[in-house]
């Protein structure tokens, strides 16, 4: 199972890289893959199994989080009761095309691989078409918007070697254009 100490932290290039494209079939190892990433962000979700584990919670992770520059990222995503309305493995995913209009959580957001706290909206997209492959090799093109799309920027930035803070406004932190949508 993936634990905090094998999550790559700021500052270890593979996190700035461009992750490279899978091809297919995928080999044992990249499925083994996705299952740890999806597994670990079904364990970081339970408070047992994430307190056991000392497990910081996620609802997306990319896997050069874990060190491996490809482009592939587990995404799982709650609402606010804690049922899951999004749940997806993207191999291969491109934003084909991305609203003008802006979300951001009105909490910031965070990062595994960013262990200090950085306040401060993060503007995306508020709706995205989204291009993917799925571990069997499946494409698949999607329209998401609100929150899981919120989670598919900040893992799909991941995968082209971006961190959330690179979009925070750095004069001003809360600054937005007026109609950004601000997602509680
Ligand atoms: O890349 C994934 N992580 O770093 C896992 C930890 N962060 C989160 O789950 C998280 C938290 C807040 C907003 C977003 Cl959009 C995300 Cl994704
Ligand atoms: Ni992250």
């Amino acid at each position: 199972m993936i634990l905090m100490k094998d999550i790559v932290r700021d500052g270890d290039p593979v996190l700035r890289q461009v992750a490279k494209p899978l091809t297919f079939p995928l080999s044992d190892h990249y499925k083994q893959l996705a299952e740890d990433m999806m597994e670990y962000l079904v364990n970081s979700q339970d408070p047992k199994i994430a307190e056991k584990h000392q497990l910081r919670a996620g609802v997306g992770l990319a896997a050069p989080q874990v060190g491996e520059g490809v482009q592939m990222a587990a995404l799982l995503v709650p609402d606010d009761k804690g049922e899951i309305i999004f749940k997806e493995v993207y191999v291969n995913p491109e934003i084909v095309s991305e609203s003008v209009r802006q979300a951001c959580l009105s909490e910031g957001e965070g990062c595994l691989s960013v262990d200090k706290v950085i306040n401060g909206y993060v503007p995306r997209p508020d709706k995205l078409t989204i291009h993917y492959y799925t571990v069997d090799g499946e494409e698949k093109t999607i329209r998401l918007k609100d929150y899981p799309a919120i989670v598919s920027s900040h893992e799909i930035d991941h995968l082209n070697g971006h961190l959330f803070y690179d979009r925070i406004n750095k004069k001003e932190p809360f600054a937005l254009k007026e109609d950004t949508v601000v997602i509680s």
